[in-house]
């Protein structure tokens, strides 16, 4: 069956990645015979200066008649200063995940074996690996906050300039249905969750640690729960990541501790995400943004791009098999030593720091091979 992909590859390095990253779905849908129908459309930076508008219709319509959304970054120097609700950023990406309610924002944190030498921290605090999932609330908090509360008062004094507000607001029916995805990867992985907030002060994160709770203890009391103020999350991440498995926090805390989480897997360059409604739609895109100081440079790392690509597969339409196919190429490509410039140190032999496509080309190469070998097994 024809699956509807909408492709808002976007600015700064977001095309130079998205080609990669459709490099492999194309590579994935030869091989395993699947036909990706992509519909490609300006969101962003891009989009603002051809339509005056970062989601312009003609994008919102591709993406209404898709069956999941592949996103690169949006945003940069050049449109920040634009109105609130015209840049990329407040005026396409946070509409896209408040209008489909992507409110699950799944962001792994894997060290790839061959990257050890590559990560943040010392090669004896990740021994054994690093596998952490991050699931973070993506349509509520103080992102979202403004869209909840018309307090007028406080809005015409900010309008006057005296002073900025924002509203940081849950509501537990929020908080209890991202705890039960919480619960569910918890339940297929070490049954271990860490709950971050910053109850001491926070009245919003009281809540959300009394829901937490409420909802583990009665749904899921075989989890071993725990709760971590945010500050100190940050603290043992960067110093002891491998106490963590999932890790369930709010909007802005989730941004914040998944950037941090990238930099001990070797680059930001590495880490994907899937942001799910209940339905199963979902936006595919990895956690970095656009990049502006080396885009058109063709030095990016794609892999956390191609890396959005295979969780696409996985969860908006349940191709396990070619998701993981995905991992075992990139696997392989840095295994044997392949590296781009994020990733690059001094052991990295010459000749195998690659660029932004030959890193793609890389992972597709690693596919066919692997594929060829399972056709000849299958012959035999
Ligand atoms: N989802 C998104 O579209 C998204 C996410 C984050 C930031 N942004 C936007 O992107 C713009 C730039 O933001 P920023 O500089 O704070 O964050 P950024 O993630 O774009 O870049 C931070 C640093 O990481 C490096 N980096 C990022 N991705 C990389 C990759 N694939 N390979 C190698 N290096 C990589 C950059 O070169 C830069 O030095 C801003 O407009 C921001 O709002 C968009
Ligand atoms: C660009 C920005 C709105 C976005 C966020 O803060 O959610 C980004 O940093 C991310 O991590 O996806
Ligand atoms: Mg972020």
């Amino acid at each position: 069956m024809k699956k509807r992909i909408a492709v808002l590859a976007g600015d700064g390095i977001g095309p130079e990645i998205m080609k990669e990253g459709l490099k492999v779905l194309d590579a994935i849908a030869k091989q395993f015979n699947h036909i990706f129908d992509y519909k490609e459309a300006l969101v962003g930076g891009c989009a603002y200066d051809k339509y005056g508008h970062p989601l312009p219709d003609e994008t919102k319509e591709v993406c209404n008649n898709s069956d999941a959304i592949y996103f690169g970054a949006v945003g940069g120097p050049k449109w920040e200063n634009l109105p609130p609700e015209l840049t990329p950023e407040r005026g396409a990406l946070l509409p896209l995940r408040g209008t489909y309610n992507l409110f699950a924002n799944l962001r792994p944190a894997i060290i790839f074996g061959p990257l050890a030498d590559a990560a943040s921290l010392k090669s004896e605090r990740l021994e054994g690996g690093l596998d952490i999932l991050i699931v973070r609330e993506l349509t509520g908090g103080i992102y979202f906050g403004r869209n909840k509360v018309k307090t007028l008062t406080l809005h015409e004094g900010a309008l006057q300039g005296n002073y900025a507000v924002d509203y940081m607001i849950y509501s537990v029916p929020e908080i209890e249905r991202i705890a039960a995805v919480a619960c569910d990867a918890a339940m297929k992985r070490n049954k271990k969750l860490t709950s971050v907030d910053k109850a001491n002060v926070l009245e919003s994160s009281k809540l959300w640690r009394k829901v937490v709770t409420d909802y583990v203890q009665s749904h899921f009391p075989q989890i071993q729960l725990n709760h971590m103020y945010v500050d100190n999350a940050a603290m043992q991440l960067a110093t002891n990541p491998k106490q963590f498995d999932v890790i369930v926090t709010e909007n802005m805390f989730g941004d914040i501790l998944s950037d941090l989480a990238s930099a001990i897997t070797g680059s930001i360059g590495m880490l994907p995400s899937a942001s799910l409604a209940k339905t199963g739609f979902g936006l595919f895109e990895p956690i970095h943004g656009s990049a502006p100081d080396i885009a058109g440079l063709n030095k990016a790392n794609p892999l956390a791009q191609i890396l959005s690509g295979a969780m696409l597969l996985k969860y908006a339409f349940g191709l396990n098999r070619e998701s993981k196919a995905i991992e075992e190429a990139i696997m392989k490509a840095l295994e044997n030593g392949y590296r781009t410039a994020d990733l690059a140190n001094k052991t990295t032999q010459e000749g195998k720091i690659l660029l932004t496509s030959q890193m793609g080309d890389k992972v597709v190469e690693y596919l066919m091979v692997k594929s060829e070998t399972n056709s000849n097994e299958k012959m035999i």
